[in-house]
């Protein structure tokens, strides 16, 4: 029976099915390509189940009834072409088993199918047909024949033997012959697919084993990444074995080529990534590939492709020696995007690896002096980084599904050599997401152990999706996101976890502390369960992925244009929603993932001597050692630019009070409005004929009657209303008043 295109009557139906298909999530969808095909329907797994056992299904049908996406278009019409009739065996099982509809049905074949079709025919026929009677034959991974023991197959879900018959010579000689040559690391392919085929040999050099893997172009495999290729740095993809790195990189290829438009090139040693043959396989889109002749040569075809094929990005599969680490730093340092794949669980088995060390940069031992060691409270020899590494970023590849992504692989590399965890976001994919949706989470650095124990062993992945990605989209955050907290702060509020980038974590605990919010604010080094993300608008500019990852986890960026306390001490209050934010930028309503800490605008024009109350610079700083080498510092500020410097370089890092110099009351006013943005308290330490203001190291605490100002300790005296003192302005009080030096 010829086959033949669809008309655009039969399109529209196929789309409907699809439709339908959806709507009823059956498994299986049976069209009829021939003749009176409309008659399409939907049937249940425990249907095909009954088919499967019940009847030889041809093999194109049987791997189409694995297929549980609806298939595009044109992979519907296009494999038409082999499509076998398999109206006889369906009508003979039609009678009596509620299948009468099946009797007219038959089935398409998809691009996969005839891929793994062209996989099976290596197989001995015995194990054929005991193959297709598994379940998940649509997802075989691999066949493993060694002579005189049972064949395996290998499936995500485990191993299974395929037939008690040990493998005989003849069944080898049946998969060799199917094969192209062996090159030097005793892989092969299949021509036009992307299966390798690997041999054992004995010390007589024959064959007598037998790996072969079923290759895959999984289109939207990358999608989780997408900002990092797009991102243009340099990636590192690490994993075990068989997680699924060439099938990563190969839709990487793909999508930098494609989409991006990019020159790429592939340094394709194994014939791996672009399937064996001369024409590249499909799957690597217009990226254009190189063959190696020899495996030892991959350093050398690395270079090669720099220097002859102007590519943007180089593609390459398995780093494995010292040369061809060395050829990727080289192409790393010609400016040319680098995506390469290395063997191992984590960074540190990088690091370990003295062949690759150089892809993190290298390391070297470095003894430090005396001072210098007790000053970093650590041993005089230590480990060090010795330069940039190869890759701007690393993607340790947990499972097909699981990946932690080191945005910079040199803190990380940092990170671990100090010791300490490096930071990392664990992303999800859900395997059965359309490409075009991100399907993607995060979880606790903290858990990662946790996380690969339990996700490698049961596969199992937290889901959530990004449904917007829209640039100055606004939204709320969404606390049920995160995960579940049990410290709470005092007033039974969570507290709120606050995630820094090149801001240090010690300023920020100290203006908390300073401010008395310790119980309502705490800083995390897990960005998927904080409630925001504090940045230096510097690194904003050159790391826009933090964007991307804080919409990824719906969390609010804080944008500090320069690390000063103030700065800090509005963020605290704009995380805190003490302070508003969004809906009173001038630039109207914003995104919450980019949210600029603004100093305070002046309510109007101030004088002269408010300047120099307010702004300007000049401190007499005393000094008084105290017994065990602690110091007391006590600043007097002869011309006032007092209030700022004394607050930012004393009272909140020092944590010591500040007398500041006599004014006139409306200054003082002023200055206790600045004082107050910092959620300080301060008190009158002059005469009612000569206020001045004494900044306190202590929180403020509002009180909800202006006007009254209860006092502290009676012998502290001194504490006033400042109210009265300044005409209204003001209105805060201290829990503790400090006792200065005479
Ligand atoms: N996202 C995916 N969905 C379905 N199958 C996949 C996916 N990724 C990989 N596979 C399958 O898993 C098997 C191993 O994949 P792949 O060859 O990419 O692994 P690898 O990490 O490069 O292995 P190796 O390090 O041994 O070269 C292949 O059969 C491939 O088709």
């Amino acid at each position: 029976m010829m086959p033949r295109e669809f008309d655009a009557e039969e399109e529209s139906v196929v789309e409907g099915e699809r439709e339908r298909m959806r709507a009823l999530n059956s498994h299986f969808v049976l069209i009829d390509l021939h003749s009176s095909w409309h008659s399409a329907t939907h049937i249940p797994t425990s249907t095909f189940d009954y088919l499967k056992k019940s009847t030889a299904l041809p093999n194109s049908l049987s791997q189409a009834f694995h297929r549980t996406r609806p298939r595009r278009r044109s992979e519907i019409s296009s494999s038409a072409s082999s499509v076998p009739s398999i109206r006889r065996p369906l009508d003979r099982l039609a009678p009596g088993n509620g299948l009468s509809s099946v009797s007219v049905l038959t089935t398409s074949r998809s691009g996969d199918a005839s891929e793994l079709d062209l996989f099976l025919e290596l197989v001995p026929l015995r194990m054929r047909d005991e193959l297709f009677g598994h379940q998940e034959i649509g997802e075989l991974i691999e066949v493993v024949m060694d002579l005189g023991r049972q064949p395996l197959a290998r499936f995500p879900s485990g191993d299974w033997v395929i037939s008690e018959q040990p493998v005989k010579p003849e069944d080898l000689r049946h998969a060799i012959s199917k094969v192209g040559e062996f090159s030097d690391d005793n892989r092969s392919g299949i021509d036009s697919s992307l299966h390798r085929i690997s041999a054992i040999r004995n010390r007589k050099m024959q064959i007598i084993g037998l790996t072969c893997r079923v290759g895959r172009a999984m289109s939207g495999s990358a999608e989780v990444i997408r900002d990092l290729v797009e991102g243009g740095g340099s990636i590192l993809v690490i994993g075990p074995p068989g997680v699924g790195k060439t099938t990563l990189i190969r839709e990487m290829a793909r999508m930098l080529a494609d989409e991006h438009k990019k020159r790429v090139v592939i340094v394709d040693t194994s014939n791996e990534i672009g399937g064996d043959g001369d024409v590249p396989h499909s799957g690597i889109g217009r990226a254009r590939r190189m063959q190696v002749p020899n495996v030892h040569m991959q350093h050398n075809v690395m270079i090669e492709a720099v220097e002859n094929h102007m590519p943007e990005t180089i593609i390459i599969d398995e780093i494995g020696t010292e040369l061809e680490a060395l050829a990727a730093s080289t192409i790393a340092q010609r400016g040319v995007q680098l995506v390469g794949t290395a063997h191992g669980m984590t960074i540190e088995n990088i690091m370990n690896n003295p062949s690759l060390q150089i892809l993190v940069g290298g390391i070297e031992s470095v003894t430090l002096g005396d001072e210098e060691a007790r000053k970093r409270k650590v041993q005089k020899t230590i480990l060090e980084r010795k330069g940039p590494p190869t890759f701007t970023c690393a993607v340790e590849m947990i499972s097909r599904t699981v990946y932690h992504v080191h945005h910079r692989l040199d803190m990380t590399v940092d990170a671990i050599l100090a010791g300490k965890s490096p930071r990392f976001e664990v992303r999800c994919m859900d395997s059965e997401a359309d490409s075009s949706l991100k399907a993607i989470d995060s979880v606790s650095t903290h858990e990662k152990n946790h996380l690969k124990e339990s996700q490698l062993d049961n596969g199992e992945d937290r889901r959530s999706q990004i449904e917007s990605d829209e640039e100055d989209g606004d939204y709320s955050p969404k606390s049920s996101d995160k995960l579940s907290r049990n410290i709470t702060c005092s007033e039974g509020r969570p507290l709120v976890y606050v995630y820094t980038f090149k801001i240090l974590e010690a300023d920020l605990l100290q203006v908390v502390s300073v401010m008395g919010l310790e119980n309502e604010i705490d800083v995390t080094d897990d960005i998927g369960t904080s409630d925001a993300i504090l940045v230096s608008s510097s690194e904003m500019k050159q790391n826009p992925w933090i964007r991307t990852v804080s919409r990824f986890h719906q969390v609010p960026v804080f944008v500090m244009k320069s690390n000063t306390m103030a700065k800090m001490v509005k963020a605290v209050r704009m995380i805190l929603e003490m302070d508003a934010f969004g809906s009173t930028s001038k630039r109207g309503p914003r995104s919450t993932f980019g949210i600029e800490i603004d100093d305070d605008a002046p309510k109007r024009n101030p004088s002269l001597e408010e300047i120099d109350a307010l702004e300007v610079a000049c401190v007499t700083v005393s000094v008084l050692p105290l017994y065990n080498d602690d110091w007391l510092i006590y600043a007097r500020f002869h011309f006032s630019g007092e209030v700022r410097l004394a607050i930012e370089y004393i009272v909140i890092p020092g944590g010591e009070p500040v007398e500041l110099l006599p004014r006139r009351s409306d200054i003082i006013a002023r200055q206790l409005e600045l004082v107050e943005s910092y959620q300080l308290a301060a008190e009158n330490s002059g005469t009612e004929q000569s206020p001045r203001l004494q900044i306190l190291p202590q929180k403020l605490i509002k009180k909800t009657s202006p006007g009254k100002y209860p006092k502290s300790t009676p012998s502290l005296s001194k504490e006033i209303s400042l109210k009265s003192l300044t005409g209204g302005v003001g209105g805060g009080t201290v829990s503790r008043l400090p006792l200065l030096p005479e």
